[in-house]
């Protein structure tokens, strides 16, 4: 039997966006919410992206401190993590309950404004890319509403070489809780998650090797950046390989992994495969709606994220934006302002998005690089230090992480920031200091000449500018 419920709004998947627009979006209107697993109630964020794998780095930091087993530590620290995003879980969930219809299971469209929704029994998604379920909807439904908002997320993309289904070769999520703890690791992919989970596993206690495709390490950013990141994770005892063709992988009788590229070969007792992540749309049945997707399988939305289908919108990591919470959560003001504001919104308005990438110390960005800003032309000054070098700021001192360095290209003629790269404890905060002071056009000598605490991170203002 299929149950029809019509709705003003239904939103495909909880992930930040989505959920945000759910609750503002019911004080005025008859709105549903489908999560296809239980255990994603919240989205990829607090389940299995940020929140769990920076408690998990968090405690992987402390590892040093204590007298356990890097087994022992690490099963404890998973133990913290799985009891934090409990929490987090249930309190989405109560957020939303008796204001959103919370609809359990799987959608795909059936028309443009229609959709199915169907049990979903098991976790079936690719390379155990999302935890398991343990609820689901018990009957199909289909729904019906003029407005829909898809925000299904993304999954790990799978590398097309043989042995990516062996056991102990991981994804983000399922390394979440590896068993047992690898005392060496070959992660494949050296972007975000590469990085982050080499800083928390060596960290742990294992042996971490990283093999990346790209010609250099890092390619996006300045080769000093780069250099003195490779400096300092390999003096953490990371090894970095570039340029890696990586061709299989197999498993000896042992159990030992080992990863083959063009020109070499890595054993270790566990793989990662951190090979970028891509728009979930493969279960969504798009054709049905006539809804249009690119080469990579994301959404085409224009600027306000609408689709080439009237009335259906597509936010985060879905749209093939940048993968990011906080655009995520940027999507839903553009799409609250298209459906209840005045629409002028847009998303090419964004200007200076930081990033920060969780390794240590913590690196952080903003803006334009000076390998960027050369080729565009532009008349910049750079001022650049390491950190230990930086006398009015001992914060790093003082807390044992002097590591790193900071590095700002400024307008030659303005004096205005074009971008900046802080490579240093604290550094998720201080960027956003960075990225205010360019939405402002303010001239670096702001920050420079600012009153700051201290001893305090800020300082480095004062020291670099
Ligand atoms: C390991 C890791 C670490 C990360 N760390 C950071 C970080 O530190 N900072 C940061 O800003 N970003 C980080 N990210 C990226 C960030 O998590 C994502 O950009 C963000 O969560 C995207 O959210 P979203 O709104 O696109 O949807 P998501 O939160 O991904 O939600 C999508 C939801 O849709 C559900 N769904 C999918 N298909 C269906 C369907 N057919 N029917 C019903 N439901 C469905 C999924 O189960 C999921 O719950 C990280 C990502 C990962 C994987
Ligand atoms: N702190 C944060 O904000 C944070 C943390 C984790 C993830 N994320 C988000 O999640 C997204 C996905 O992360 P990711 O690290 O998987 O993707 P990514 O795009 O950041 O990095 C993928 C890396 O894999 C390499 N690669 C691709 N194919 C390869 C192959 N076959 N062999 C070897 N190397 C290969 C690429 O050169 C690249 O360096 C990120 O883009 C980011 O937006 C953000």
């Amino acid at each position: 039997m299929t149950t029809h419920i019509a709705l003003d709004v239904l939103v495909i998947g909880w992930g930040k966006a989505g959920k945000t627009l759910a609750a503002k979006l019911s004080a005025t209107r008859k709105v549903g919410l489908v999560e296809q697993y239980a255990t994603m109630y919240g989205g990829t964020c607090i389940n299995i992206g940020c929140v769990p794998t920076k408690a998990l780095i968090t405690s992987a930091s402390r590892h040093v401190d204590s007298s356990s087993t890097d087994a022992d530590y690490f099963e404890k620290s998973v133990a913290h993590r799985n009891a934090l995003i409990e929490k987090m879980r249930a309190k989405n969930h109560s957020m939303l309950e008796g204001k959103v219809l919370l609809i359990d299971g799987k959608a795909r469209f059936s028309g443009p404004h229609s959709v199915v929704i169907e049990p979903s029994n098991a976790d079936d998604s690719s390379r155990s890319t999302h935890d398991s379920i343990d609820e689901s909807a018990a009957e199909s439904i289909t729904v019906s509403a003029p407005i829909i908002i898809i925000n299904t997320g993304a999954v790990t993309r799978i590398p097309d070489i043989p042995g990516t289904d062996l056991p102990h070769v991981y994804t983000s999520t399922s390394i979440q809780h590896a068993q047992p703890f690898p005392q060496s690791l070959t992660i494949i992919g050296g972007g975000f998650i590469g990085l982050e989970f080499a800083t928390m596993m060596n960290d742990f206690g294992s042996h971490v090797t990283i093999l990346d495709s790209s010609d250099v390490f890092l390619s996006r950013l300045d080769r000093d950046v780069a250099d003195k990141l490779y400096d300092t994770m390999t003096a953490q005892g990371i090894e970095i390989i570039s340029r890696a063709r990586v061709e299989k992988i197999s498993q000896a009788d042992n159990g030992q992994l080992t990863v083959y590229t063009s020109a070499d070969a890595f054993t270790s007792d566990a793989v990662l495969l951190a090979t970028g992540r891509t728009a979930a749309t493969a279960n969504l049945n798009l054709d049905a709606a006539g809804i249009e997707v690119d080469s990579r399988g994301s959404i085409v939305v224009d600027d306000h994220l609408r689709t080439n289908v009237e009335g259906v919108y597509a936010v985060g990591d879905v749209n093939g934006g940048p993968q990011f919470t906080y655009i995520s959560f940027d999507d839903h003001r553009i799409v609250l302002d298209d459906i209840i504001g005045n629409g002028t919104r847009v998303r090419s308005d964004r200007v200076a998005v930081p990033t920060a990438s969780f390794v240590r110390p913590p690196l952080s960005s903003v803006g334009m690089t000076e390998d960027e800003a050369r080729a565009a032309g532009r008349n910049i000054v750079v001022k650049k230090a390491d950190i230990a070098d930086i006398a009015v700021m001992p914060r790093p001192k003082i807390i044992g992480s002097p590591e790193g360095m900071a590095k700002f290209i400024l307008d030659a003629d303005t004096d205005e920031i074009l971008g900046a790269v802080l490579y240093c404890v604290d550094s998720q905060e201080l960027i956003n200091t960075v990225a205010l002071a360019m939405r402002l056009h303010a001239p670096a000598s702001m920050l420079r000449d600012g009153i700051w605490t201290h001893p305090a991170s800020t300082e480095v203002f004062n020291g670099v500018l």
